[in-house]
């Protein structure tokens, strides 16, 4: 009895309390063996309960704890303001991303693309005290978009490319007052204000080359694929970059042959893990606008008429030039002289093979110093891998209805502008008649353009790897300033990122398992414990 009694007992003197209640019934004059066996029962009934109860509540507790932990907590974003100060036009790119996971790819997104009204910065040389009102507009929407709490933390950079190149060759002070000007302005604002400089050719080729395979997912893929050092060639992988602007034009890609000897270094990168080695070259004054101005500079310089009959343009369209902006120009000025009209008369004729011819005497191909030349004897490896092709590339053969994969040969190509030149600007006219004059009038122009370019680069027989692009997977526009924000913002590791032993789902798991244990564990002890103690007494 004693040892039935006793055995109750042990369980409920698990609670320090048991033993004041027992102390207390004991002296209401009870005799103390009944007393004890009571009170051992009572205890023993609800003791278990009051530890079920306790255990219930401690599950709970920490499931409540794990889940709070762990539940979708809002994401911390983070944005960042990139200014692509372009020789045609500005655009402002506003760019989003969750701050959990800043060395992830492909997370960033674009969330606007404002296009600042007017021209390029560089046009703004002798009324520098216009920039203001020229960039409010867009930094008011950034403004806008962005939460005022995030404001000071939003870096702000400013990046002038080809019309700022071909100013700062023609006159460096301008150049710097206008960069100034850009500076103070973009200054007053409660962002976080980092730079506005002039970029480098190599360097935009090489950013839009980070976007796009940045955005393609190319280098995300290699972060989860074999291990580096087993791999062979990773110029199957990633994508080169073919970049059109208005005043220059960026070709860059992993060459098939990396250790072949070249007068240009290449550009070294280390991107989450992997060691790239990229070809890149920017050709000044062969962006589009100013390759319509060497043209007609050099076609004028041939057959100094006031008229000119030019194939590139469709049949009947007519456009006034004045000669001195047709000379006035880093690009065109080794072909000034003295003419004895200052207007000239385009008029268009509309035939694609004799535009082309013309258009084939502005890359002079014979002379090559090195093993590979594209043209004005510049190195240049042989192309190989896909291309992504965009900015002016995709504008001109989207219109034409050139960028779908099943235009798979430059022939398709060929058949198409023949056609498309020939066709009298009056109807084009009508039937485009929501299209900007100045794109509509010159996309026989630049069709033949793209085409005759990309031929001097030797496409002719590698049409179908050439991929015309705009916005990537609905992320972001392809172009330099992604991949310049995500380098200037420290976004993509040299090295891979040390991946997490356990899987988040495993993580919780894990936890929840050895709480448990470990309250059985402290339970079992305690009642041992308690137990032992009991005995003695
Ligand atoms: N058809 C068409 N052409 C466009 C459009 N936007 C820009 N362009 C023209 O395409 C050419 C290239 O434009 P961008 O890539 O913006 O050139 P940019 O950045 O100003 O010039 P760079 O400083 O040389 O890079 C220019 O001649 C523009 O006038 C468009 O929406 N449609
Ligand atoms: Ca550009």
């Amino acid at each position: 009895m004693k040892r039935d009694c006793s055995s109750g007992s042990q369980k409920r003197s698990a609670f320090g309390a048991g033993r004041i209640v027992l102390a207390s019934l004991a002296s209401h004059g009870f005799p103390s063996g009944y007393q004890d066996s009571r009170v051992k029962r009572f205890l023993s009934k609800n003791g278990l309960v009051i530890l079920g109860f306790t255990f219930i509540l401690s599950l709970i507790a920490l499931l409540a704890v794990g889940l709070t932990q762990n539940k979708n907590t809002p994401e911390n974003f983070k944005f960042g303001i990139v200014f692509d100060a372009g020789s045609s036009h500005t655009t402002m790119y506003i760019y989003k991303w969750s701050a959990e996971k800043v060395n992830d790819t492909g997370l960033v997104y674009e969330i606007e693309a404002c296009k600042v009204k007017g021209p390029g910065i560089s046009a703004f040389a002798s009324n520098v005290q216009d920039i203001p009102v020229y960039l409010s507009k867009c930094m008011g929407r950034a403004k806008e978009l962005i939460p005022k709490y995030k404001h000071h933390q939003t870096p702000v950079y400013l990046g002038a490319t080809a019309g700022m190149r071909l100013l700062r060759m023609e006159n460096e002070q301008s150049a710097k007052r206008i960069l100034a000007s850009v500076t103070s302005f973009l200054n007053s604002y409660p962002f976080n204000f980092r730079d506005a400089r002039i970029i480098s050719g190599s360097e935009e080729g090489a950013y839009g080359w980070i976007t796009i395979n940045y955005l393609l997912g190319k280098l995300q893929k290699k972060q989860n694929s074999e291990d580096p050092s087993s791999r062979k060639n990773e110029s199957q992988e990633t994508y080169g970059a073919l970049d059109l602007g208005g005043a220059s034009t960026q070709i860059t890609f992993v060459p098939k042959d990396t250790n072949i000897s070249s007068p240009i270094k290449f550009m070294q990168f280390r991107l989450y893990g992997w060691n790239y080695t990229v070809y890149t070259y920017s050709f000044l004054c062969y962006g589009q606008d100013q390759a319509l101005l060497l043209k007609l500079a050099k076609d004028t310089v041939e057959t100094p008429s006031g008229t000119l009959l030019d194939p590139c343009f469709h049949p009947g369209y007519e456009r006034m030039v004045d000669i001195s902006d047709l000379f006035n120009n880093v690009c065109t000025r080794e072909y000034k002289d003295l003419f004895p009209f200052d207007k000239l008369r385009i008029q268009g004729t509309g035939d694609f093979l004799q535009c082309q011819e013309r258009l084939h005497n502005l890359f002079p191909t014979t002379y090559c110093r090195y093993t590979s030349c594209t043209f004005n004897g510049v190195f240049m490896p042989p192309v190989h891998g896909e291309f992504g092709a965009f900015s002016a590339y995709y504008y001109t053969m989207k219109f034409l209805n050139l960028t779908s994969d099943k235009v798979t040969s430059e022939d398709m190509v060929i058949e198409k502008m023949k056609q498309y030149c020939s066709r009298p600007w009056k109807e084009v006219n009508t039937t485009y008649a929501d299209v900007k004059e100045k794109y509509l009038s010159e996309y026989c122009f630049s069709g033949t353009y793209v085409l005759t370019l990309l031929q001097v680069y030797n496409f002719t027989d590698y049409w179908k790897h050439i991929h015309f692009m705009h916005k990537i997977n609905d992320n972001a526009e392809a172009g330099w300033t992604l991949g310049y924000m995500l380098n200037l913002t420290n976004m993509i590791p040299a090295e891979l990122p040390q991946p997490k032993p356990f899987s988040r789902p495993t993580y919780i798991s894990l936890m929840v398992a050895f709480s448990l244990v470990l309250a059985i564990v402290f339970i079992l002890g305690s009642i041992i414990f308690h137990k032992s103690s009991y005995f003695q007494k």
